[in-house]
């Protein structure tokens, strides 16, 4: 039997609103090239990814400037123009978009475009993590914060414990046909695990890395710059 590969797909076809600005944050450029353009160009180094799918909008004006400059994704990296209303939408859109250019037991990590902090290492910690594994999983940061659930008005009800509680990152990896059923029955989720755990599955949870952080507000800029000019 041929052994499985991995394909990164990319969900990118938001408008960012939470961001604010006049343009969707994943063309944002920090240090020196837009948010979405290091993601690919991680996944298009690493030596473990077959090819790299970016999913956006059909309206989209930014991705051939992005993925042009430089010739360095050419062959790697290939646009869907078929993202969807939510990013629910825009990875199955994009799976089943692929259908004939991957096999069912092949792997798909999932990553957001709004993770730029992604390095070759946290790939290398996930897909060694889920070699042996035959659901797959997510990174994810164990919860160091005391957790409180609050009432209407932003007053503490009750304090959650902490234990066994996850912050979910990206990227997420399962198999592509599992991920594919999973994404085609789940109601809208905000996740691919969610839509695994809804099967009845528990997708593995690896150890992620702050870095790694989802750039969703205006200021989290700063802190991703910081971040990706000390290690571009
Ligand atoms: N219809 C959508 C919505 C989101 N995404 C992608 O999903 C990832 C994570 O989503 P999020 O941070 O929520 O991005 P936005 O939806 O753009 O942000 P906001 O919710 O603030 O509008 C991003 O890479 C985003 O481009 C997508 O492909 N299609
Ligand atoms: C997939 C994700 O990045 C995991 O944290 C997240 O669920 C997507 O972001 P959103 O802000 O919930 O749309």
């Amino acid at each position: 039997m041929m052994s499985s590969r991995y394909y990164a797909l990319i969900p990118a076809a938001g408008v960012g609103a939470r961001m604010g600005a006049d343009f969707p944050k994943q063309y944002m450029p920090l240090a020196g090239k837009p948010m979405l353009r290091h993601v690919l160009d991680t996944f298009a180094a690493h030596p473990a990814i077959a090819h790299t799918y970016v999913v956006v909008s059909a309206e989209d004006g930014y991705i051939d400037e992005v993925t042009s400059e430089g010739n360095t994704l050419a062959g790697k990296v290939t646009v869907l123009r078929n993202g969807g209303a939510t990013r629910h939408a825009s990875v199955l859109n994009g799976l089943q978009a692929i259908r004939d250019r991957i096999a069912d037991n092949d792997w798909v990590l999932v990553h957001d475009a709004a993770r730029p902090g992604l390095g070759a290492e946290l790939i290398d910690r996930l897909v060694t993590a889920l070699e042996n594994d035959e659901i797959g999983g997510l990174l994810a940061l164990p919860v160091v914060d005391t957790i409180k659930r609050s009432d209407a008005q932003a007053r503490a009800e009750v304090t959650v414990p902490r234990d066994f509680l996850w912050a979910a990152q990206t990227p997420q990896m399962f198999r592509y046909a599992l991920l594919r059923t999973a994404l085609e029955t789940a109601a809208n989720v905000t996740d691919e695990a969610s839509a695994i755990e809804a099967l009845g599955y528990r997708p593995k949870l690896v150890e992620g890395s702050p870095r790694n952080f989802k750039v969703t507000l205006p200021h989290d800029v700063a802190l991703a710059e910081l971040h990706l000019k000390g290690n571009p």
